[in-house]
């Protein structure tokens, strides 16, 4: 198959790699200086040091001759971050069959990535490639599951066609909505565990522990399933790997960079200091606040991510979204 990845970090850089040991791949980076250095040393320093790349793997900067071959027959993975899907999806061919792996939502219009290809490509094949990865152990062939959603069945199949293989199971699903809420609100939820954690490392009198971090990941998993259901999701969903198997990853995992953001806010770091220490994305900290606008539209309570919202703007310290949340009044824990 003939895959066109577009974006070079991490994430794009780990999954062309993979998928470049059986089909014809070319990574497309926007930065010809990088692209030129990774098409030398045929690593990526930058986004994913120490790991080596396959001879077979082609690179780009010139994205007309990448996409043109990928949407005749093949594939085109968008592997930016959220904030750069749209324009992506903009210069797609429109007969390409489109996934993408980013996980948030769109700041601003507040929309999820399958809305915003709706908007953009109403008659193409869109989809969304998710699951608990780490681009590290992806990178370097460790055991990883995937699952692969859209609406389009004949594009889960291609997704599973270009990544399922001895390293990755690329399970499918046919609700995007359920699989792009579970990973955009898991990054949130990830800068919370990571705030609990942190304060417990800190030594503060009374902090969260181990038990606080299983609460908030459980009540967690509830606020994204009620936000999931409202948008139109299937509940289930967030029980499968894009909802509580990435949630777990990212929530507990040391190479999570939102989980890094909730540590050193913690430790009183600016969050400025913090984002350009981390350099790569972080998505949570900018979904966050959508999230909470999208929630509220529907009537939907998230105290967890709204009190991640509140530490991220600085109006509550960390401490005080831990006593905030824990003096919510008694409720049922099942609703409904
Ligand atoms: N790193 C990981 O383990 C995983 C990341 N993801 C998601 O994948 C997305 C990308 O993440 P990473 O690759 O880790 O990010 P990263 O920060 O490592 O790299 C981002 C890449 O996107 C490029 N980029 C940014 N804006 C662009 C634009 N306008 N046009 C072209 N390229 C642009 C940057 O130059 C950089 O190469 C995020 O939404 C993240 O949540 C999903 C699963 C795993
Ligand atoms: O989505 C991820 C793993 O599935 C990566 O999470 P972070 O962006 O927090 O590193």
């Amino acid at each position: 198959m003939n895959i066109a990845v577009l974006g070079a970090g991490a994430w794009g850089t780990a999954l062309a790699a993979q998928a470049a040991l059986r089909h014809d791949v070319c990574l497309w980076g926007r930065d010809a200086a990088q692209i030129a250095r990774m098409a030398a040393t045929r690593r990526n320093d930058r986004y994913l040091p120490g790991v080596e790349l396959p001879d077979a793997l082609r690179f780009t900067a010139d994205f007309e001759p990448c996409t043109a071959s990928a949407a005749a027959s093949g594939l085109v993975i968008v592997a930016t971050p959220m904030a750069s899907l749209r324009d992506m999806l903009a210069r797609v061919p429109a007969r390409a069959r489109v996934a993408w792996l980013c996980k948030g939502f769109e700041s601003g219009t507040g929309l999820l990535g399958h809305e915003v290809a709706q908007a953009l490509r109403p008659q193409g094949a869109a989809g969304v490639l998710s699951g608990p990865s780490f681009a590290e152990e992806v990178a370097i062939g460790q055991p990883t599951a995937l699952v692969a959603a859209s609406f389009d069945a004949d594009l889960r199949d291609a997704m599973v066609q270009a990544f399922h293989g001895d390293a990755l199971r690329v399970y499918t699903s046919s609700d995007p909505v359920g699989v792009e809420v579970g990973g955009a609100v898991k990054n949130v939820l990830a800068i919370a565990t990571g705030l609990c954690d942190g304060l417990a490392a800190a030594g503060v009198p009374g902090a969260p522990g181990l038990n606080a971090r299983a609460a908030l990941v459980t009540r967690g998993l509830a606020e994204m399933t009620r936000l999931g259901v409202a948008l139109g999701a299937r509940a289930d969903t967030f029980m499968g790997l894009s909802g509580l198997g990435d949630l777990v990853l990212t929530a507990t995992g040391h190479l999570s960079r939102n989980r890094k953001v909730g540590l050193r806010l913690a430790q009183g770091v600016p969050l400025a200091q913090i984002l350009a220490e981390l350099g790569h994305v972080a998505e949570g900290v900018y979904s966050a606040t959508t999230v909470c606008r999208r929630a509220d539209a529907l009537g939907v309570e998230m105290p967890i991510s709204k009190a991640v919202v509140a530490v991220l703007e600085g109006r509550l310290a960390p401490h005080e979204a831990v006593a905030h949340l824990m003096a919510r009044n008694a409720r049922p824990e099942q609703e409904g």
